[in-house]
Parts: C-alpha cells; sequence; structure tokens
C-alpha cells in the first residue's frame, strides 16, 4: 500500500535554552550541515557554538513562538491536515531534527499497511544540508527499522512551472497593495564550500554565476543555481523588471564565506541607493519559521529602516495556501495512479 511522508527542518520542542541546546546538537553536529571531521565538529559545536547560541537563539524563538508551539511545525502540521483531506493516502509529517522524527513518521505509516513511500523533503531547492540530509536520514531509518518499506523521493521542484505559478500568484497577492521600489528574493545560506562539495563534475560550479548559464548536470545539485533559476522564473512570470529584482543569502554563521550577497547587507545597500519601499520573499522556505518570522520580518525591518528606508514588507512563504495544498496533493496523485514524479 502506498503512503506519503512529508518532512520539514524541526525546531526545539519550546523556547528555551534547555530544550534548544539538543536540537541544536543534533541539527550542527549533522555531518551534512558542519562539514568538517568529527573531533573538530565537536569542537566547533559542542566545545564553542553551543556554550552561547541557545541562549541566543531561545531569545530570538520566543519572539516568534505561537501558543500552540514553533510555526514551523504548526504550519507544517496545518499544511499535512489539509493535504489528507485530498488523497486517499496515508499521509506521515517528520521532522529532520527534534522530536517529531523521521522515525516516527515512518512508523505510523507502517502501522497503516504502507509499504511503498513517496518521500517528500518539503525544501524547493537541494542542499546538502536541508534535501540530502533528509533523503539520507530517511533511507537510513527504512533501512535499519523498515526494511521491507520502498522509498520513492520527490525531487526538488524550484523550477517546475506548476510550483512557479502557485509560488508567483502568493507573491503577487502580496505586492497587491504594497506601492514597493524593490523586491529582495532572500534564500537561507550555506557555505560556498558546499556548492563545491556538491558538484558531481567537480569543476563547474564557479559560485560567481558564469556556469549558471552553461547547461550541465551540476546544477541537479547547485543551491546557488537553483535560487538564481527560481528569482528569473517568478521574475519572468510576474513581469517584474530588471532592475526592481534582486537575490541574496540570509542567516550565515560567522566563520566561512557564504553564499554572496548577504541579505543584512543588502538591506543597507538598497536603503542607501535610496530604495524606500523593499518586499522581501524567502522562496528557500515552504513554511515560515524562526528564519522568516525574526530575522527577515523583524530584524531585516529595523536594519532597512535604520539604512533609510521607509517601508518594508515582508511576504509570507506559502505555509497553508489552498493552491499550495491542490499542487502537493496532484504530485502525490500523479505518483499513485500513474507513478509520474516532476523532474
Ligand atoms: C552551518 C549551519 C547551517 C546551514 C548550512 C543551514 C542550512 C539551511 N537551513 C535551512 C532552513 C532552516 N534553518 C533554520 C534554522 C537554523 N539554521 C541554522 C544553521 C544552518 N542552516 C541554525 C543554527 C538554525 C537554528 C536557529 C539559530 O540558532 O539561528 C530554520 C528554522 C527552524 C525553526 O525552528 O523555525 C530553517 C527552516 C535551509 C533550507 C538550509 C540550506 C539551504
Ligand atoms: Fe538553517
Ligand atoms: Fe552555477
Amino acid at each position: 500500500m502506498k503512503g506519503v511522508l512529508l518532512v520539514n527542518l524541526g525546531s526545539p520542542d519550546s523556547p528555551t535554552a534547555k530544550d534548544v541546546k539538543p536540537y541544536l546538537d543534533e541539527f550542527l553536529m549533522d555531518k551534512r550541515v558542519i562539514d568538517v571531521p568529527k573531533l573538530l565538529r565537536n569542537i566547533l559545536v559542542r566545545g564553542i557554538i553551543l556554550q552561547t547560541r541557545p541562549k541566543k537563539s531561545a531569545k530570538a524563538y520566543k519572539k516568534i513562538w505561537w501558543e500552540e508551539g514553533s510555526p514551523l511545525i504548526v504550519i507544517s502540521e496545518r499544511f499535512t491536515e489539509k493535504v489528507r483531506k485530498k488523497t486517499e493516502l496515508p499521509v506521515a509529517l517528520g521532522m529532520r531534527y527534534g522530536s517529531l522524527s523521521i522515525k516516527k513518521a515512518l512508523d505510523e505509516l507502517d502501522k497503516k499497511g504502507v509499504d511503498d513511500v513517496l518521500l517528500v523533503p518539503l525544501y524547493p531547492h537541494y542542499a546538502m544540508s536541508s534535501y540530502e540530509t533528509v533523503v539520507v536520514k530517511a533511507l537510513e531509518d527504512q533501512q535499519n527499522y523498515f526494511p521491507s518499506m520502498k522509498m520513492t523521493t520527490l525531487p526538488a521542484f524550484y523550477h517546475r512551472p506548476e510550483y512557479i505559478k502557485v509560488l508567483s500568484t502568493s507573491i503577487a497577492e502580496g505586492l497587491k497593495d504594497f506601492d514597493y521600489d524593490h523586491v529582495l528574493f532572500s534564500y537561507h545560506g550555506i557555505p560556498e564550500r558546499h556548492i563545491r562539495k556538491s558538484d558531481p563534475t567537480r569543476f563547474h560550479c564557479k559560485i560567481d554565476g558564469s556556469c549558471c548559464k552553461i547547461n550541465s548536470v551540476a546544477h541537479h545539485t547547485c543551491y546557488r543555481h537553483q535560487c538564481y533559476e527560481t528569482t528569473e522564473l517568478v521574475k519572468a512570470f510576474l513581469g517584474l523588471d530588471e532592475d526592481k529584482v534582486s537575490t541574496s543569502f540570509q542567516s550565515r554563521l560567522a566563520g566561512d564565506p557564504w553564499l554572496k550577497p548577504y541579505t543584512d547587507f543588502e538591506f543597507e545597500r538598497l536603503a542607501k541607493e535610496g530604495k524606500k519601499k523593499l518586499a522581501v520573499i524567502t522562496p528557500a522556505f515552504v513554511s515560515d519559521c524562526l528564519e522568516t518570522l525574526e530575522e527577515i520580518a523583524m530584524e531585516g525591518k529595523e536594519q532597512f529602516e535604520e539604512a533609510g528606508g521607509e517601508h518594508y514588507k515582508h511576504i509570507s512563504c506559502l505555509n497553508e495556501r489552498d493552491d499550495w495544498v491542490e499542487l502537493m496533493a496532484s504530485w502525490i496523485s500523479n505518483w499513485e495512479t500513474k507513478n509520474l514524479l516532476p523532474v
């Protein structure tokens, strides 16, 4: 029997340093997130980052926490519930990190008699620290605990016309009542090294955009390429002016060079260039979360206004929009009835 496993990133159990610490430990000890040898990762994460970060992150989580819990979890649960209403198949929700684990979700499907699973990483783009780690963990759990289960994975959908249509429609709605003079597409950043590591040809990705116009197998796993592609496709779909749109990368940790331009620097640059009314969209996330609600909607607004900007709007992620639910249901149905997946 077929069934569906939706997987998002996950959140701590509560916005306290006590609960944030084990969550960050699991997250940052993932070798696809902090990709250094284990001993060094131990020193870096447990010896340095976890000494101060849980307190700082807990403070940020407190600012965005809802009565029902973490926005990312609550929104993912609402989305799952709506998808369930559109399909006959069992649909379970798991998280890569935290207590709502992938294993628990697989167990839920197993108990319903599911032995053929469609795995849906809830990320539009491929990155080893997001999409890839979900796939690897889900396959590991399946092989270790549910060896007779079959698993098929939904590919990254950053460029699918039907996804671009839904994303563009949500952006158009957000821009309807906002007289913007610039739209910033802010994607979660990753260290530049991750791009090189994910390049199967080992020489294609130049991380300056010069490679992205040359067709290559590397694009299947190039996060930077895929982000710029999403921006271009939305820009074309909505007919946005070339000089009113730009792309940037947020949420970097100190240390290595991360993908540029950095979103916080862009807030300042755009304001200094005289842009007064800025709309920001965050298409690396399908649901609002700490990185969109705190870093972009709250901190970003302050940064832009301090630099001279006047009006600022963060346009929500797709969350539980009906057209996004319909789209997910249509991908599930194509897989269920024709074994077809978007490519
Ligand atoms: C080396 C560190 C990190 C990499 C690489 C990274 C990639 C990455 N992350 C997301 C999506 C989300 N990240 C979120 C929070 C978050 N991310 C990092 C670090 C890296 N992410 C940290 C330490 C945190 C926790 C909060 C903090 O202390 O700043 C979230 C929000 C989770 C929530 O509960 O709301 C999301 C979502 C992607 C898509 C990605 C690679 C493309
Ligand atoms: Fe992150
Ligand atoms: Fe490229």
